[in-house]
C-alpha cells in the first residue's frame, strides 16, 4: 500500500477530492462512462462537499457506495441519505445513482436486482473507502456471519450482519473492491492509523481491511 500524510485532515479532504476528481476525468478519456465507488459513514462528508461542485461530466459517471445499511433512505443511519444530502447535489447532481438498498425486508430478498443494476458497471473505475477502528472496511466486519463468504465469493453484493453493525448491511464483496481499477481509502486520527498498520500484517479473516491493501493508496491525517 501507498501512505500518505497530510497536515491536517481539511487539507487531505480537498487534495483527495482532486485526486478522485482527476481520476474521474483520466477515466472518461478513455470510457463512454466512469463508475465511482464510495463510503458512507462519519469520514467521507467533506470530500463530498468538495466533489459535488467539481466540473466534471458527472452525466456520465455512476455512483455507487461500498455498502448500505439496509434502512431507508429516511433513516439518519443511511448511506444513501448521505451522499443525497452532500455528494449528489450542484453538479454531481447529473450523475447516475446506482442504490445498494431496496425496499425488501432482507438483503437476501433485495441483492439479485441491485445485483443485475450494478454489473454492466464493473469494474469499479474509481474507489474510495473508509474503515473503521475495528478493522472492517466497506460492510467487511470481523465476526460477521458472512465474512469468509465476502473475502472469497466471486458474487458482487453480500448480506452481512456482524455484532459491531447495529442494522444487518449489503457490501461490496472483497474480489469487486479490489477489481477496482483505482483504489483509495480514506482515514483520520491515531486510532485508526495503528489498527491500519496493525492490519497490513494481519490475515483478512481477523483484519478484513487487510484484503484491501494491496494496491491500494492510504490517505491519512491526525485531525
Ligand atoms: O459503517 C460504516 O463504517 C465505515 C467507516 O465509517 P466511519 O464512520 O468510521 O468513517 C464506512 O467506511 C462504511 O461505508 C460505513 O457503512
Amino acid at each position: 500500500m501507498e501512505f500518505t500524510e497530510y497536515p491536517d485532515a481539511e487539507m487531505m479532504m480537498i487534495d483527495l477530492a482532486n485526486v478522485l476528481a482527476g481520476e474521474l476525468k483520466n477515466a472518461l478519456l478513455t470510457h463512454d462512462r466512469a463508475s465511482f465507488a464510495v463510503p458512507g459513514g462519519t469520514t467521507p462528508g467533506p470530500i463530498f462537499d468538495a466533489l459535488c461542485g467539481v466540473d466534471l461530466d458527472w452525466g456520465r459517471v455512476s455512483v455507487l457506495l461500498t455498502d448500505e445499511r439496509w434502512v431507508p433512505e429516511t433513516s439518519d443511519r443511511s448511506n444513501t441519505r448521505l451522499l443525497r444530502e452532500r455528494l449528489l447535489i450542484e453538479k454531481a447532481a447529473a450523475a447516475e445513482y446506482l442504490p445498494l438498498y431496496a425496499p425488501f425486508e432482507t438483503p437476501e430478498e433485495g441483492i439479485p436486482g441491485l445485483t443485475d443494476a450494478i454489473a454492466p458497471h464493473l469494474p469499479i473505475s474509481v474507489m474510495l473507502l473508509g474503515m473503521g477502528a475495528d478493522m472492517h472496511t466497506a460492510s467487511i466486519f470481523p465476526g460477521a456471519d458472512k465474512l469468509n463468504e465476502a473475502l472469497t465469493t466471486d458474487a458482487t453484493l453480500v448480506p452481512m450482519r456482524a455484532p459491531g453493525a447495529p442494522e444487518p448491511r449489503v457490501t461490496l464483496s472483497a474480489s469487486v473492491l479490489n477489481g477496482a481499477i483505482r483504489r483509495h481509502i480514506v482515514i483520520i486520527g491515531d486510532e485508526k492509523r495503528a489498527a491500519l498498520e496493525k492490519a497490513s500484517g494481519m490475515m483478512p479473516e481477523d483484519a478484513p481491511v487487510a484484503a484491501i491493501l494491496q494496491g491500494t493508496m492510504v490517505h491519512w491525517a491526525k485531525a
